[in-house]
């Protein structure tokens, strides 16, 4: 038998694996690393993330990057570049910090790669008849796998299309295995450069969990920033829209778009929520004369308002807690305005439940590469809500 596979059936038989999981997403501050140890499976699964850091990325890869992203139109030879040259990047970055954290890859089983979304496409956005939902990640996890020496899993999100969704959001099946309560209606919300939120019943029925994105989070108020304030990547402690105030009519045409309409679950990115979208709300709302502050404040008031809607639109429940994650929740005029629309809802972050916030989406792809190799079915939604019950990551072998 292949020696490679020798060591995944072992890994496989192992009582606890030690799995790193990387997320890389729309903000392109960094590779989100963690290491984490697992043992059991499915609701069974205990997690001890023993490390965590986000390797900055630098300006010039960010601006690479950015040249092939979201875009319908791009360099097709600078894209299968990017492939190759992301996963051997990344591989760097573990090994930095393997070095780092004074690990040996000896003692890392898996790698968990979500690698990085360059173009999602759902079909209530492409529209295209016949064509299916389809999402693209690039940063080719045979790089990885042989730059490090370690097995990697990678390109998680095309099972979850094959077998009928969107490729997202995927954190639904981690949230549903940390994080359930019995007798606590949980909503995990991630706040990054996309909104999105799983939910999850006190009552422990499966079938009524369910996540969808919601809007902007994080990323068009990034844009914005980075044109209007070059050398400024986001709008730091919200100093900036703090020193504005929202536009009611500038509000109103940004959420006006069927996408709000949509029923639940949904997709969406950067391709829908860009400057191009920001720019026909100024110009159908007559507002293309407010000051950067002021688009800024409303910018961030609609990032809350559309978070805020899909909740209370989508929970009928009339009590739940709310728990935060990604780097949206350090962004203060955003919860002072989901608070101001939430009224007395808890708002908490996932740090009280053992999982750092900004390690949550790395740890929750740590958690599919773990039900990969060990997980069997997991049925959980209905219906629409309905969540692929599959096990997803393709297997790079060294
Ligand atoms: N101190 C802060 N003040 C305001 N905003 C912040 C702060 N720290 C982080 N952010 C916001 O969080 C973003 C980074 O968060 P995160 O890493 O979750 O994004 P992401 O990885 O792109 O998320 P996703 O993959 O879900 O799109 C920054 O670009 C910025 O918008
Ligand atoms: C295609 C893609 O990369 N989608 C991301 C994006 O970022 C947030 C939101 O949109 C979410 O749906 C998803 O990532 C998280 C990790 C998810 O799949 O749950």
């Amino acid at each position: 038998m292949n020696t490679n596979l020798r060591r995944l059936l072992e890994i496989a038989e192992k009582d606890k694996r030690t799995i790193i999981g990387l997320m890389s997403g729309t903000s392109l501050d960094g590779l989100d690393v963690a290491l984490c140890e697992m043992t059991g499976h499915g609701t069974q699964t205990q997690l001890v993330l023993r490390q965590f850091d986000t390797m900055p990325y630098d300006a010039a890869f960010k601006e690479q990057v950015k040249a092939i992203f979201s875009k319908r139109e791009v360099d097709l030879e600078k894209v299968c570049l990017m492939n190759a040259y992301i996963g051997t990047y990344h591989a760097e970055l573990i090994n930095a910090c393997l070095e780092k954290w004074g690990v040996s890859a000896q003692e890392v089983d898996v790698i968990a790669s979500h690698g990085q979304t360059i173009y999602h496409a759902p079909a209530s956005q492409h529209k295209l008849n016949g064509m299916p939902n389809a999402t693209l990640q690039i940063g080719d996890g045979d790089h990885i796998a042989v730059k490090t020496g370690i097995i990697t899993l990678s390109d998680f999100r095309q099972k979850h299309i094959a077998a009928g969704g969107e490729g997202a959001p995927l954190a639904v099946y981690g949230d549903y295995l940390l994080f359930s309560e019995k007798g606590q209606n949980r909503i995990m919300l991630n706040i990054g450069g996309i909104a999105n939120f799983t939910f999850l019943p006190g009552d422990l029925d499966t079938t009524r969990i369910f996540s969808t994105d919601v809007g902007p989070g994080n990323t068009l108020m990034d844009a914005y920033v980075q044109l209007k304030f070059p050398g400024k990547f986001y709008d730091a402690e919200s100093e900036i829209a703090s020193r504005g105030k929202y536009d009611a009519a500038l509000l109103t045409a940004l959420l006006d778009h069927p996408f709000f309409g949509l029923g639940f679950p949904k997709t969406t990115g950067p391709e829908l929520f860009n400057l191009a979208y920001m720019e026909q709300a100024q110009e159908a709302s007559n507002t293309s004369h407010l000051s950067a502050q002021d688009v800024l404040a409303t910018l961030n008031r609609f990032s809350a308002t559309a978070i805020c809607e899909a909740i209370t639109r989508s929970t009928q429940e009339n009590s739940f807690e709310i728990f935060l994650s990604g780097g949206g929740m350090h962004n203060p005029l955003l919860l002072q305005n989901m608070r101001e629309l939430l009224g007395d809802t808890v708002i908490r972050n996932t740090a009280e439940l053992g999982v750092s916030p900004d390690a949550k989406e790395a740890v929750l792809f740590a958690t599919l590469a773990n039900e990969c190799l060990v997980g069997e079915k997991i049925d959980f939604g209905s219906g629409k809500q309905s969540i692929p019950s599959v096990q997803m990551g393709k297997i790079s072998l060294p």
